[in-house]
């Protein structure tokens, strides 16, 4: 399936998978808290966030960035490679990612239409997978503002933001609570693999 040149992998992951999957994430957790970071408005984000590879991505006052330590001082774990796996299946590119970033979204967690620009090479994508409560999506344009188009994401939905949509804005309008049973406390987590060097 395409939006507007965003590509979506329906159910690309088995519920074994993602059970697997999640279970990593709970070591990368472990190892690197989730937190809440500062956006340069001022303003925690509503999401929580933590991140594996060599980068995390980061927010406060001096704006967005990758950052090679966690906030508490710490190297970021490696990415699992049940997420790897799934970056190597679509992202058409041998060359592996710098950052996932895993952000939790409770169920009146959003996150406002923005650009994934902070990567100094726009010629590799970035890969989504969606863990847990269905979320809707927004995929917007190349510049703000102008008719946008949502979609709702499930557990185990991949998608890809490539080639002509590297740059489209998206956000999350909203997480639907108890739409899925895979996280216990229920909730939304997505990762986000982008490569970051050039
Ligand atoms: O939660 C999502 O599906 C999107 C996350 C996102 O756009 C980001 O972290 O840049
Ligand atoms: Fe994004």
């Amino acid at each position: 399936m395409t939006i507007r040149s965003v590509k979506l992998f329906k159910e690309m992951l088995t519920s074994g998978d993602q059970a697997v999957m999640v279970a990593d994430l709970r070591e990368v957790v472990r190892a690197a808290p989730l937190f809440s970071p500062m956006t340069p408005y001022g303003k925690p984000m509503r999401v929580k966030m933590t991140s594996a590879g060599k980068y995390g991505w980061f927010s406060d006052r001096k704006g967005y960035r990758y950052e090679p330590r966690h906030p508490e001082g710490m190297a970021w774990p490696p990415i699992p490679d049940s997420v790897l796996k799934v970056w190597h299946d679509v992202a058409g590119t041998d060359r592996a990612p710098d950052c996932c970033l895993v952000n939790y979204y409770t169920d009146t967690a959003k996150m406002g239409l923005h650009q994934d620009k902070d990567e100094a090479d726009f010629g590799y994508p970035v890969v989504s997978i969606s863990l847990g409560d269905d979320a809707l999506f927004r995929i917007g344009n190349l510049t703000r503002g102008g008719k946008t188009e949502s979609v709702w994401l499930s557990s185990g939905d991949v998608v890809v933001m490539g080639d002509d949509a590297r740059l489209v804005y998206h956000g999350i309008d909203r997480v639907k609570a108890g739409t899925s049973t895979l996280l216990d406390g229920g909730g939304r987590i997505n990762l986000t693999l982008r490569v970051v060097d050039p």
